[in-house]
């Protein structure tokens, strides 16, 4: 599969205001880093320290102070929030239809039919097709989201602590399963993680967001 979408960060620099008028809180100052097409880098950082942030700026969902992001953009970037976001009044078969787009999904092609419940099959989802969000659990809704992402098989996927709420077996099936998803697609993925061993076995590179910019770990 011919995957050529990298992502580069040119000189980012990037504050939050502070209640009370208090001086802005500054989350990365000048930084670049270049993350090939096909590369696989975990983000790992303490509670507040950035990496969301990180993951908004290259989305395009919130604007650095200074420096600029080269990115692509919806469809061909994938970004699954550390909270779901799932249409609450559609039904976890339509939210991924959704995703997929009405017209893919009108059982006229049958690769993408099949794509769509292999990735339903891997994350478990079979028996929820027909539930609404609000009857789902964390976990279950986490799962939707991630699905709902995949079957657009974007060339660039961020995924801000996609297990966050699965227990031991299913989280490593899931995991399982991620890895040969992007080693398929050959997808450029930015893995934030407070897992070490997670962000390790996704992932070739682990960096961790410090002193405003992000430095390489073990
Ligand atoms: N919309 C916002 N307005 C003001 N401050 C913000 C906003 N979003 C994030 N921050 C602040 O920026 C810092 C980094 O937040 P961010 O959510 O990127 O951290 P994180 O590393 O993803 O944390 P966690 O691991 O807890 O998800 C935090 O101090 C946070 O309070």
């Amino acid at each position: 599969m011919d995957r050529t979408n990298g992502i580069t960060l040119h000189e980012l620099t990037k504050t939050w205001p502070q209640p009370g008028g208090a001086e802005r809180l500054t989350v990365f100052s000048g930084l670049s880093h270049t993350f090939p097409p096909g590369s696989r880098t975990a983000i790992v950082g303490p509670s507040g320290s950035g990496k969301t942030t990180l993951l908004q700026m290259v989305a395009g969902l919130e604007a650095p102070d200074g420096g600029f992001v080269e990115a692509p953009k919806a469809p061909e970037l994938g970004y699954v929030f550390q909270s779901p976001a799932l249409w609450p009044h559609k039904t976890v078969r339509s939210n991924m239809r959704y995703g997929l787009g009405e017209h893919l999904f009108s059982g006229a092609d049958p690769l993408e039919e099949a794509r769509y419940r292999d990735i339903l099959q891997a994350l478990e989802l079979e028996d929820l097709q027909g539930k609404y969000p609000a009857t789902l659990s964390g976990g279950q809704a986490k799962r939707v989201s991630l699905a709902r992402t995949l079957v657009t098989r974007p060339s660039c996927l961020l995924l801000d602590e996609p297990l966050g709420a699965l227990d031991g077996a299913l989280k490593d099936r899931v995991l399982d399963f991620l890895l040969e998803w992007v080693h398929w697609t050959e997808a450029t993925l930015l893995y934030v993680t407070h897992d070490h061993g997670e962000a390790r076995r996704i992932c070739t590179r682990v960096l961790e967001v410090r002193d405003q910019g992000l430095v390489e770990v073990g």
